[in-house]
């Protein structure tokens, strides 16, 4: 099988880092990954990730989203942009930064660079790659979105806009897109913990809530960051996990358009569904936060709990090495 070329955006840290190492650590060596970040200042940590494969399985690029001549760039250096007969090209839109608090607190300018990441460098890569993916009638784009492209959540206003905007975005293209024979799949992940957690958290330690209520205020400290690291730690996933979520849906025959990665968090999109009015989800996040808060932080330790015992017992059952 000709092996095919798989672009990733945002490979410093995170889901890149760690797609771009499994897929170049393939056994049947599938993959020939074009891991890009923006700073080749950060390329340490991939580099000793992907140990011997550097070079071989796996090249470093640059390529920053928000700049169109990088993605030129970066696109023109590998071979003949790759546009060969056998293989299949495949592109991974991970690239992406978080942003909390209350909107009064936000510059429109934060807000922009959000949305210029998270929606526009998805639309930026797409404008230089899906002709030739046309031309080929042949390709996979793999979009690292979440669940908060389907739901909102509490002080997550523009972020979740801005995969919304992901979300519609590709919706449309991907009616299109299938006249071409090309798919699209939107990975969804709930929390995962990776630099965006820590990222996020630090950015909302920080904030100046001057210009906010004494209530909005109190709400976003006394509960959103209060309980910030013990929901990533509840139902947060490895980013490990997710990569091996994403790399069954590359290598799926029939890949879905949307891929939920934690089974924890299902139940709260279903809600999104099941309710045409949309008005359940919304209800259901109040309850859980202002009303039944107590209750809803004994289940995450609960599931805590579940999670940490089950993990002993598996590391018990493992043979010694
Ligand atoms: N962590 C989570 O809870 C979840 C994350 N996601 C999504 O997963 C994706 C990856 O995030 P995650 O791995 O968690 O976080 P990380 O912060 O670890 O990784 C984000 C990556 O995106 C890169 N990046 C940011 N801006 C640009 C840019 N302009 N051009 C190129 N690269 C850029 C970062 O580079 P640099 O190091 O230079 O900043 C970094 O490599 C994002 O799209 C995020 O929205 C989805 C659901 C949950
Ligand atoms: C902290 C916190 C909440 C949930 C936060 C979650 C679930 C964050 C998920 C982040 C993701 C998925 C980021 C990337 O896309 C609730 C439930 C609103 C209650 C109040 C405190």
């Amino acid at each position: 099988m000709a092996r095919r070329n798989v672009l990733i955006t945002g490979c410093s840290s995170g889901i890149g880092l760690a797609l771009a190492v499994k897929m170049a650590k393939d056994e049947q060596k599938r993959f020939k990954v074009f891991a890009t970040m923006r700073n080749l200042a950060k390329k340490e940590p991939l580099e000793e990730a992907a140990g011997h494969r550097l070079g071989k399985t796996l090249e470093i690029k640059q390529l920053d989203v928000c700049d169109e001549q990088s993605i030129k760039t970066c696109v023109n250096s590998i071979p003949d942009r790759r546009i060969d007969v056998l293989g299949k090209y495949r592109m991974l839109s991970n690239a992406g930064m978080g942003l909390i608090g209350p909107i009064e607190c936000q510059s429109i300018e934060e807000m922009k660079t959000v949305m210029d990441t998270n929606f526009f460098g998805l639309v930026r890569l797409l404008k230089e790659i899906l002709p030739d993916m046309k031309r080929r009638k042949s390709g996979h784009i793999v979009i690292i979105s979440s669940v908060m492209g389907i739901q909102g959540i509490l002080f997550n206003d523009v972020y979740a806009a801005s995969k919304f905007a992901v979300e519609g975005f590709c919706e449309s293209l991907a009616i299109q897109a299938l006249k071409f024979k090309l798919q699209l799949s939107l990975i969804e992940p709930g929390p995962v913990v990776t630099e965006f957690e820590r990222k996020v958290f630090e950015d909302g330690m920080k904030m100046d809530l001057s210009a906010a209520d004494k209530e909005t205020a109190e709400m976003f400290t006394n509960i959103y960051l209060k309980n910030y690291k013990q929901i990533f730690q509840s139902l947060g996933q490895s980013a490990e996990d997710v990569a091996e979520h994403t790399v069954k849906i590359i290598l799926a025959e029939n890949p879905p358009f949307r891929h939920q990665t934690n089974t924890l968090y299902t139940p709260m999109t279903t809600l999104k569904y099941a309710d045409p009015n949309g008005d359940l989800p919304i209800d259901i996040f109040y309850k859980m936060v202002f009303q039944h808060d107590k209750v809803f932080s004994a289940s995450l330790n609960f599931i805590k709990l579940l999670r940490w015992r089950s993990r002993k017992s598996f590391d018990l059952g493992k043979p010694s090495q």
